[in-house]
């Protein structure tokens, strides 16, 4: 009899020979996910990597793709889209868009590599119901630096053109 504890995920191993998704200690909240490639992300560069994992999370949930701090510190390496979204219907291979956000070194990973961690998560799903006015709140429309912040917020934040 297991004595795991936690919610049942099915997953399907799409690659022989990689370790499956695992939580490295007890009562971590990402389990972490394995590069099924060997890869070197350049300067700069992005590169989408394959996991060898499938699941299928309950309706309810969803699992979020976060970028590992050691990597980002020691390495510079964080992810596109961070935190990724696996969205409980998808069947598909969970793949994580790594970048190199360092300025001179590669970053080079092998295959087996643990590059980035699923948190699942319970959400909710909203029904929008469309009003013309807003409850009132303490914050109200204040934000980006509004309750200070680094430097003088004298001045309002730029609002940028899209695309620039
Ligand atoms: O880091 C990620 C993000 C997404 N996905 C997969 C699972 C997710 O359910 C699906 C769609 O992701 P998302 O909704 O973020 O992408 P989209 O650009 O909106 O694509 P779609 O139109 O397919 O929803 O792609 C990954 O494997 N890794
Ligand atoms: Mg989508």
């Amino acid at each position: 009899m297991s004595t795991q504890q936690g919610l049942p995920v099915r997953i399907r191993l799409l690659d022989d020979g990689l370790e499956p998704p695992s939580y490295a200690t007890e009562g971590d909240a990402g389990a972490d996910l394995r590069t099924a490639v060997d890869v070197v992300v350049a300067p700069g560069e992005r590169v989408l990597v394959p996991t060898g994992v499938a699941i299928a999370l309950p309706d309810g949930y969803a699992g979020l793709v976060h970028p590992r701090s050691g990597l980002a510190v020691r390495h510079g390496l964080t992810i596109v889209n961070a935190p990724g979204t696996i969205d409980a219907g998808y069947r598909g291979e969970i793949k994580v868009c790594l970048l190199n956000t360092d300025r001179t070194e590669s970053v080079h990973l092998s295959r087996g590599d643990r590059i980035a961690q699923l948190v699942i998560q319970r959400v909710e799903r909203a029904v929008f119901e469309i009003v013309d006015e807003l409850p009132g709140s303490a914050r109200g429309t204040g934000g980006f630096g509004s309750t200070g912040g680094f430097g003088t917020i004298d001045a309002q934040p730029a609002v940028l053109p899209a695309g620039g």
